[in-house]
């Protein structure tokens, strides 16, 4: 069984005039449980909009959404938000006080209520997690883009989330920070067990990081999937790795994407 899974979906935003604008077209996909999937393709295809169907933030205009089976109309509270953007965090509040903002305010609904040594533990394991330790007393102003993500990865773990949907969450981060990220990110995969809806238009990353890759060519067009069956870590200068991206960057030149 799928943990969330989409049935021929439509999707239209409403323009000026009162035209549409189609960005999917009876599209059907889904995510396993326990699985990373990304959704790979060039800026305005649509990757945001899907996104935020699975999350529930959106509603289908044909078709259907499941989570576990059951139809979705509303965001649920077991899934994270994760952006690119991490103005996320909130500027008064320090590292501590920002990954614990959410169970602390009962701003997630699904969330049962812990007693306040759980919390403090939980808070200091994520802290150490998320290698914040040291800075748990600072201000987002005093850290860098890469902490500020680790910040917003900690808090979205308070959660114990059942998925993490992340649009381009690294996408503004250097080289090395965005492969530090990653390499958090898997570390905490492995540990945690949760799944993970994963958004970028970076092959390199996609591959690095995915059981499987849903290639988007344009707005409407038919999503490509490819299943990567590389072991983990994952040697971004291996054969099996290049084959992989140059296949990729061969779908999406013939399809006339440019990413
Ligand atoms: N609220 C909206 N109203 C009208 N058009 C929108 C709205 N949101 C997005 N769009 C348009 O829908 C198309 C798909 O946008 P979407 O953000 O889903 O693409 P994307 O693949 O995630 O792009 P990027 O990689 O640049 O974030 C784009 O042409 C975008 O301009």
């Amino acid at each position: 069984m799928s943990l969330l899974r989409a049935d021929q979906i439509h999707y239209s935003y409403l323009l000026q005039g009162n035209n549409r604008l189609d960005i999917l077209k009876d599209l059907s996909m889904s995510l396993n449980h326990g699985e990373i999937l990304t959704l790979l393709g060039p800026s305005g295809c649509g990757k945001s909009t899907l996104l935020k169907l699975l999350s529930g933030f959106l509603t289908p205009h044909k078709g259907r959404i499941f989570h576990d089976e059951n139809l979705l109309i509303n965001p649920f509270s077991q899934g994270q938000m994760i952006f690119q953007d991490s103005t996320q965090l909130l500027p008064w509040l320090t590292v501590s006080e920002n990954i614990l903002f959410p169970v602390c305010r009962s701003l997630l609904p699904g969330l049962k209520p812990r007693p306040d040594s759980v919390q403090k533990d939980m808070l200091q394991d994520i802290l150490k997690r998320v290698g914040l330790e040291p800075f748990k007393d600072y201000h987002p102003g005093r850290l860098s883009g890469g902490m500020k993500q680790r910040c917003v990865l900690g808090r979205a773990l308070m959660a114990e989330p059942e998925i993490l949907f992340m649009d381009e969450p690294f996408g503004s981060l250097d080289s090395p920070s965005r492969k530090e990220l990653q390499d958090l990110l898997l570390k905490l995969w492995v540990e945690r067990h949760f799944s993970i809806l994963f958004v970028t238009h970076d092959i390199a990353e996609a591959l690095s990081l995915s059981d499987r890759i849903l290639l988007f060519s344009g707005l409407t067009e038919p999503v490509q999937e490819l299943t990567v069956n590389l072991p983990r870590p994952r040697d971004r200068m291996s054969p099996a790795f290049r084959t992989l991206e140059w296949e990729l960057y061969s779908s999406l030149a013939a399809s006339g994407s440019i990413l």
